[in-house]
């Protein structure tokens, strides 16, 4: 995250770190918990690494620092990739995990709502959240960082990235000044936003040009053309 500041603790119960474990162990991307059983995560986060065994996912946690032995970890039971995605800029950048056994809630580790096809336009307030950089060159960050960020419509998107296809399944957020937005490691995790004082899970964090530069917003998949999906897929 570009620009943001330091989570409070429970202040995003809903966001995970993916991390895979191979001959060592790292954040890979982030995630969102939809259900018990379920986290909502990008399809590019798994690309390579369908096999579920190399999955470990931390929930109710705010720092890195508290991943150890004993913190409680989940294991994948299953990985369900949307069958049209081909690369992120493509779209359909949506990928379910199931976990190993329910997660019992907590005010650490709880869902957010999944939003329903008209409220994108209703929301009072957007924050993208994550662990990923804080600059196109840097590191994984220890402390959940958190970023406000408005969303913009499809049509100024797509003027902003003439060499792609910005589909209606995408989303777009970002200041024109840049300055504010995702960076990598935070794909996969919530784009986060408020209508009513609910919460709801409006994009999936997937691409950019670069990080925070001007003119060249983050593109999210946009989560209400997928509930459909993501029912028929969590039964
Ligand atoms: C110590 O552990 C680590 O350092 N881990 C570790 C550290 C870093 C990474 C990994 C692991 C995952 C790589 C493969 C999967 C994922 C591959 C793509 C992924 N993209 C993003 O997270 C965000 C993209 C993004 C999204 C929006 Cl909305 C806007 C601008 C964006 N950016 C444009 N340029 N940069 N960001 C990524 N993630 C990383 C990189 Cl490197 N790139």
């Amino acid at each position: 995250i570009v620009g943001g500041m330091n989570a409070f603790p429970a202040e995003w119960p809903w966001q995970v770190s993916l991390h895979v474990k191979l001959s060592t162990q790292s954040h890979m991307c982030g995630g969102s918990i939809i259900r018990d059983q379920w986290i909502l995560t990008a399809a590019h986060c798994t690309e390579d690494l369908l096999i579920t065994q190399v999955w470990r996912i931390y929930s109710g946690i705010l720092k890195q620092s508290e991943i150890n032995e004993n913190t409680s970890v989940f294991k994948v039971q299953e990985i369900i990739v949307h069958p049209k995605y081909v690369a992120s800029e493509q779209g359909y950048d949506i990928a379910l995990m199931k976990l190993d056994r329910p997660m019992n809630f907590s005010a650490l580790q709880q869902p957010l709502c999944l939003p329903s096809e008209e409220i994108n336009t209703k929301y009072d307030e957007c924050w993208v959240t994550g662990w990923g950089y804080t600059k196109e060159t840097g590191q994984i960050e220890d402390t959940l960082q958190k970023v406000k960020i408005p969303l913009i419509s499809n049509e100024e998107c797509q003027n902003q990235y003439q060499d792609y296809r910005i589909t209606e399944k995408m989303l777009c957020a970002g200041y024109a000044e840049g300055a504010r937005d995702a960076c990598k490691g935070d794909s996969g995790g919530p784009l986060s936003c408020k209508y009513q004082n609910k919460w709801y899970l409006a994009g999936i964090t997937s691409w950019g040009e670069g990080c925070a530069r001007p003119g060249q917003p983050g593109v999210y998949t946009n989560v209400a053309e997928f509930v459909g999906w993501i029912l028929e897929n969590t039964l």
